[in-house]
């Protein structure tokens, strides 16, 4: 669906200096699917997802939405694709002077959508998959933040677009509200096949809703891969900052020093990961019951990223050199990957 080649993007600031915002960016986004980019301050996040509509022309570089090069639009071309393409923002940027409903029915209108019946029946549907039906006749002062996004949301669907954009639209959101406009997303992105890519710098809503991220870093994607194997298995540093701010497991399991150091330790400390079936599966039971290694689960967490199960343990390992490699050889048996941390 998204295919992006070699884009590169320079401002020039206002003392004329250079400011070089992203460098050989390569990226490909299939249909249907939830793409996150994540990144600190500064990474280029905003400019690379708004590369994608052309809101910010890249210096160089092409962007192909399902084959079309948006770079080479006219500006007719360009105003369909902007059409095929929503966008929602972090503070909404809702028309303030009109209702919940007059927001969402305005790019109907501006699009020459059908008659007057048609939009009302059209804006009645939004704000039903949205819900807010009762809400229409309200002013956006009049809502509470995560009111204000679904209406956001609603705006940005009004004209069936195959792809929508999310510029850290949960980053104004308390964490509560955050998780529902982030089911929102995901039920749209079920229910409408709907591609979906989004910005933040938060590793909890890439967990909670993408299936692909990529880590971006001074203009340059430093890191990419399927959610579940870069949250378990970071490389960059600025990856391994990011998922170890959003969860403390794999805090003390990228930096053991920190929790697991000191006279306490007696064995070997071992970080096991796995995905898949296995997680569900009494392996470690298993293991335990052919082998005289005592095993303490020092911390541990099952959980699942989109529909993939996975399991990080933190182990301590008491036995012999041998016993202890065997309990190694039969976890790789198991496909259960372990780290020797300490
Ligand atoms: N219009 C502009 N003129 C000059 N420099 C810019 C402009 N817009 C962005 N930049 C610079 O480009 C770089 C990337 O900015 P961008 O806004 O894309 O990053 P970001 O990851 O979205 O950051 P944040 O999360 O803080 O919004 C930064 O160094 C920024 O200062």
């Amino acid at each position: 669906m998204i295919r992006i080649e070699n884009l590169h993007k320079t401002y020039r600031a206002a003392d004329g200096r250079e400011v070089r915002a992203l460098a050989d960016i390569d990226l490909e986004i299939g249909s249907g699917e939830v793409f996150g980019i994540i990144g600190r301050s500064g990474a280029g996040k905003s400019t690379l997802i708004r590369t994608l509509n052309l809101l910010e022309r890249p210096t160089s570089g092409r962007v192909l939405i399902d084959g079309d090069d948006v770079t080479r639009l006219d500006r007719e071309a360009l105003y369909a694709l902007r059409r095929r393409v929503g966008m929602i923002f972090q503070h909404f940027n809702l028309l303030d002077a009109k209702t919940v409903a007059q927001n969402i029915d305005w790019p109907l209108k501006a699009t020459g959508h059908g008659n007057a019946a048609a939009r009302t029946a059209r804006v009645a549907e939004l704000l039903a998959l949205v819900g807010l039906s009762e809400h229409g006749h309200r002013y956006p002062a009049q809502l509470s933040g995560g009111q204000k996004q679904r209406v956001g949301i609603a705006r940005a669907l009004a004209n069936r677009p195959r792809l929508l954009l999310c510029d850290e639209a949960t980053s104004a959101l308390d964490p509560e509200t955050t998780q529902s406009i982030l089911k929102l997303l995901l039920d749209i992105n079920r229910q409408l096949g709907l591609t979906i890519v989004l910005i933040t710098h938060e590793m909890q809503v890439i967990r909670t809703i993408c299936d692909r991220v990529a880590v971006i870093d001074g203009g340059r994607i430093v890191e990419s891969g399927r959610v579940v194997d870069v949250f378990l298995h970071p490389r960059h540093p600025v990856t391994r900052s990011m998922v170890a701010q959003s969860d403390p497991l794999a805090a003390a399991s990228l930096d053991p020093a920190h929790a697991y150091m000191g006279e306490r330790l007696r064995g070997t400390l071992v970080r096991l990961t796995y995905l898949g079936d296995v997680t569900y599966q009494p392996i470690l039971s298993r293991i335990m019951a052919a082998s005289p290694v005592q095993i303490t689960i020092l911390q541990g967490e099952v959980s699942s990223i989109k529909d993939v199960p996975f399991g990080q343990l933190l182990l301590e390992l008491e036995g012999s050199e041998d016993d202890v490699r065997q309990v190694f050889a039969e976890l790789d048996r198991y496909r259960i990957h372990h780290e020797v941390l300490q």
